[in-house]
Formats: structure tokens, sequence, C-alpha cells
């Protein structure tokens, strides 16, 4: 896939009418057991699960999490390719930065994906080796959707600012290339809000739908910069079919259908 990354991501919303983003966070422990016997169970899983829910992906969030093992890694290589293979791009969640050298060193994972997730809390030199890659999307945590994203990220600073805010302010920064955008949840709508009104044009990533029971409508309305921007699903989607046996890939697409159509009533 070649071009900007959140030009391809546009395309790729028009082409399926959709801003889902279906988190693959494959949990070995939530497989089916007609999966376990085989050589790679995650990527058996994973490769039913884009086989019938690509026709809804605006792309496909795998969480480097669910795979840091050597089986692990080998299975997420499978996956990124058949999705590409799909034309779907690929947003690995990793949530990676570090000192100078290392970051180079994380940055190397952007070789085989479209976009990625990271962590600004050790600043912009941490950062650096992924802003460079004007050809890749680089998604910087600003307010997450977990309970504890309030204990740092709503502290108010002697600015005046609270933390997300300057987080934010800082990507708009850094976006000098135009590949940068920011990961806020949908269980904080109101912040949701006031960082869109803060910067308008940088897309989000919006996670903490579905399981999370974040707040869809505020993800579709603030989430969008010029109709660009993902709406995240993980186990809503890849685990509906759970207790459907083998038909769990059948009950994944029709979650993925149902969570874009309800999205789709909120765009414009
Ligand atoms: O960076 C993320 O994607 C992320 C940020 C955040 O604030 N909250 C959040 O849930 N996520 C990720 O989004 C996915 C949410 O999964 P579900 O709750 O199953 O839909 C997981 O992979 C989380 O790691």
């Amino acid at each position: 896939m070649t071009g900007a990354f959140f030009d391809r991501l546009a395309d790729r919303i028009d082409s399926v009418d959709s801003v889902v983003s279906v988190g693959l966070d494959a949990d070995p422990s939530r497989i089916p057991d007609h999966l376990r016997e085989k050589d790679l169970p995650q990527w058996a899983f994973n490769r039913r699960i884009i086989d019938a829910t690509h026709e809804h992906a605006a792309c496909y969030k795998p969480n480097a999490a669910f795979y840091e093992d050597a089986d692990g890694w080998r299975s997420l290589r499978e996956t990124i390719a058949y999705a590409h293979g799909k034309d779907v791009p690929v947003l690995l969640d990793a949530k990676r930065a570090d000192i100078g050298n290392t970051t180079r060193q994380y940055a190397k994972l952007l070789d085989d994906v479209d976009a990625i997730t990271v962590n600004p809390y050790m600043g912009r030199d941490s950062l650096q080796p992924f802003l460079d890659r004007p050809e890749k999307g680089v998604f910087v945590l600003c307010r997450t959707s977990n309970p504890g994203g309030e204990d740092l990220q709503d502290l108010e600073l002697a600015s005046g600012e609270r933390v997300y805010e300057r987080v934010a302010a800082l990507a708009d920064l850094w976006n000098e290339h135009g590949n940068v955008g920011l990961v806020v949840g949908a269980t904080a709508p109101d912040e949701l809000e006031s960082i869109r009104e803060q910067v308008p044009d940088l897309p989000f990533l919006v996670p903490g739908i579905g399981a999370q029971g974040g707040d869809a409508e505020a993800a579709v309305e603030f989430g969008l910069a010029g109709g660009v921007g993902l709406v995240n699903s993980s186990r809503g989607i890849i685990f509906a079919g759970e207790d459907r046996g083998e038909a769990f890939d059948k009950a994944a697409g029709e979650a993925a259908k149902r969570l874009k159509k309800r999205l789709n009533r909120y765009r414009d």
C-alpha cells in the first residue's frame, strides 16, 4: 500500500463506507475449541475473522499484547499479510516509545504495518523515529478509555491545561508530515468533545465502545476529522460468536456489520 496513511485510510473508509476498526485481540483462552489443535490457533482464528469481517473493516487493529511469544509473532505476521491481501490497512496497537536508540528499534515495527499506537510519556525524541515516517500513521495516546485514565491524564498543570490537553497540543505540533492522530476513549465523551475542539484537524482512534460501554455517538461525532477517523471494537466483534461453535466467524461478521450501520447513522 502506497501514499500517506490518512489518505489511504480515507479511501478505505469510502470504499467500505465504514469507520469500524476491528480489534484483533485474539486472546488464546477464548479461541474456539475446534481451532486449538491448529499449528497456529491465533492465525487460524484471525483468518476466519478477517474473511467474515473485511467488507466492514476500515482497518484491523491487532493489539501486540496478544502476540508476544514465538507463535504469537508468527500468527501476527500471517494476519498482517492476510489483511493486506484483502486491501485492509493494519494499525498495530503497540503503545511503544523509549529513549532514542531503543525507539529506533521499536519504529521498525512500522515496516510491516500501516500505523501504530505510541505512548507520549517520554516526549518528542522517544517518538521521532515514528514521526519521521510520513507514509505511516502514528496514533498518540491522549485520553485513554480505562478507569485509571484520569489518574495522570486529567491532572491540571500549572498553566491551567490538563495533561491530556497538553498531549493534544504537542501532537498537533508533532504533525509536521500530516501523519499524527490521537487515541481518545469513548468512555470519556466530554474530554472527547473538548479535545476535538482543541485540535480540529487530527483524526482520532476511538476505542472503548462495545465491551467497555463507551459512547458510540460521541465517538463518531467527535472522532472524525474531515470524515477520517476510526472507532474500534475488539471483543464485541471477534468474540460475538463465542457460543456459536464453528459459526463463530459468521457472528463476528454480523457484529461488524451491525456496528458499521450503527456508526453510520451518526455520520453525515
Ligand atoms: O490504544 C488503544 O487502542 C486503546 C486505548 C485506550 O484508551 N483504550 C483501549 O481500550 N485501547 C485498546 O482498544 C482495544 C479495546 O478492546 P475492547 O474493549 O475489547 O473493544 C484493546 O486492544 C485496548 O488495548
